[in-house]
Formats: C-alpha cells, structure tokens, sequence
C-alpha cells in the first residue's frame, strides 16, 4: 500500500499537509515541518507585504469540538518565507500569501513574477475585501477582477484558498470563475467565518480581537469542509487540483476528504492539540482503512463517493 500523491510534479510519499496559519509562521517552526514524518509537504503562514504582529492574545482558543481564531495575519512578511523557499526548503512547500487589499496581492505577485521562485504559491482570498465589502472571496465579481488581473502578468504555478461557501449556488458562481483560470489549485476549507464562544463561568468572550468573533476550525467543520471539496471536485476543471482543509482528526477524516475528490489533505487545529506526531498517527490510520478495503492506493478511491 502506498500513500503517494502528486503535488505539480513533485511525487510525496504522505497526502498530508499542515494547514496554512498552524506551525508555520517562524523559522523553527518551518522547520519543525521539515523533518515531521508523514508530513508529505508543507505550507508557510500566509505572508503579507510587511511583517505583521498579528492580534492582541488571546487570539487562538481550543473548544472540545474545534477551535476559534482571530490570529489577524501575524508573519515574518513576504520577503523572509521568499527567502525560506529559496534557501531553506528542504520539503516541497507551498508558499502561501494574503494582502489587506487587492492592490497589495498584485504588488506582491508582480514581485513574486520578477523572482527566481518558481514553486508553488497558494493566494488566500479570505482576506478582506473595500471595507464595507465581504471578504473578497464572497464577492465573485471581485475575485473575477482580481484573478482576471493577477494572470495577466503571473505564469508560475498558482492556486487559491478558499472559505467555505454553504449555498449550492454559491459552488456554481465560484466555479464558474476559478474555471476561467490556470490555476494549479484550490485549497477549501478556510475557518468557517466569524464563529463566538462563550466562556459561561467568566460570562464572556474567549478571543480578544472583533468583539470574540474568530474562524472556526477543527471536527466541527468537517461536514462543512466534505461539502466543499465535494461540490468544488465536481465543479472546476480536472487541471485544478483540490487541496482539502477542515476538520481532520482521524484517518477515516483523511479518507472521506480523499473520496470527496481531494488530491492532498491539510491538517490544522489537530496539530494544535496533538502536536506533529499527529501525522503518524493520520497516515497508520488511513493506511490500516486502505489495507481493510483493499486499496493499494489513494487513485484507487479519490473522487469515489458514492450516491444513494
Ligand atoms: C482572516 C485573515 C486575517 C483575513 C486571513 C488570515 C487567516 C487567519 C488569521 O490570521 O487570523 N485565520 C484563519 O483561520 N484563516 C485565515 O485565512
């Protein structure tokens, strides 16, 4: 039995990824994702134009069923994870960036053209949007603009992140856009958007920034996160890996999100709460499914999932 997968040429011997934003923003955390076992390749946490320091604490909290975040995009900024990805990757990376405003993306892929990287890079579309806009990926005309424009200049390997859409509609309009472009990827699910929690001993929020509200992630998103791996594999064209996001904790998470159509799997807030060796444990457990199915390997069933 084999767990490899393709990442644009690259054969990985693990389908697992880390998702972007968890154990990814410093050098020794990058590196930490180095030398994880079963961790098949590694994404860096969406950088901006300048170092960002993020939001005040606490602005990541661990629920039974999940987590909450409102981290507000702290990173080393766009030049040290270009340099981490010139010089230091050891393991096929993807670099994954973000921007406050559509001006600054294409300020920063124009500069990401212009350089000698010439791996993979993964755009988050959750970020924010013209105030008083959604966030740029629930603004289809938008996002049109945006990629529409990035491709007129960028030809190196690029893919999106995506929040989760909860519309069937919604699935076709996104679609029909990202289908109009060369794009290596989609990355779906983001944090289900603007969750609360509250604290009931203290009577109050458990993250510091927007009044509490914070993006989900963890189990509870996982139904969310099938949907859309699901309704995007159906959607966009076969050139457009899916790259599933949401809600993994066991092997049988990993399995589903592969028989939803998913190529690679990322793994988040379960890091958080078990820590990297939670890799191990993912690729035994999805080994030990594939082994009772009698799959030799992932092509045997991605995509898969049945109808009734
Ligand atoms: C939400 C944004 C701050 C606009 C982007 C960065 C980000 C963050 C973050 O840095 O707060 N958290 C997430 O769960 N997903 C994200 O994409």
């Amino acid at each position: 039995i084999d767990l490899n997968a393709d990442l644009f040429g690259q054969i990985l011997t693990s389908p697992l990824l880390n998702a972007s934003g968890v154990h990814c923003q410093t050098k020794e955390e990058l590196n930490d994702l180095a030398h994880t076992s079963n961790l098949g390749a590694m994404v860096t946490k969406s950088a901006t134009l300048q170092a960002r320091a993020g939001n005040p604490n606490p602005r990541y909290y661990d629920l039974k069923n999940g987590s909450i975040n409102s981290m507000g995009l702290p990173n080393l900024g766009y030049d040290f994870y270009l340099d981490y990805v010139l010089q230091e990757q050891t393991k096929p990376t993807i670099l994954s960036v973000a921007a406050l405003s559509a001006a600054d993306a294409i300020t920063l892929l124009k500069d990401l053209q212009a350089s000698d990287y010439q791996g993979p890079t993964e755009l988050n579309l959750s970020c924010p949007n013209i105030v008083g806009e959604p966030q740029l990926a629930y603004d289809f005309e938008a996002t049109d603009r945006v990629l529409k424009e990035v491709f007129s200049f960028y030809t190196k390997p690029l893919g999106v992140k995506l929040p989760p859409y909860f519309d069937l509609v919604h699935f076709d309009k996104i679609a029909a856009v990202l289908n109009k472009y060369p794009l290596t990827h989609v990355n779906t699910i983001n944090s289900v958007g603007n969750g609360l929690w509250v604290d009931i001993e203290q009577e109050q929020v458990v993250t510091k920034a927007k009044g509490g509200f914070g993006g989900l992630g963890g189990t509870m998103v996982l139904p969310t996160a099938l949907a859309n791996v699901r309704a995007l594999r159906q959607r966009l064209h076969d050139s457009i890996k899916v790259l599933g996001t949401g809600g993994v904790t066991s092997g049988e998470d990993v399995f589903a999100h592969i028989l939803c159509g998913a190529d690679l799997v990322s793994v988040g807030t379960q890091v958080m709460k078990e820590g990297l060796s939670v890799y191990d444990r993912l690729a035994e457990e999805l080994q030990a499914i594939m082994a009772h199915k009698g799959y030799q390997s992932l092509a045997d069933f991605r995509g898969k999932l049945k109808e009734l």
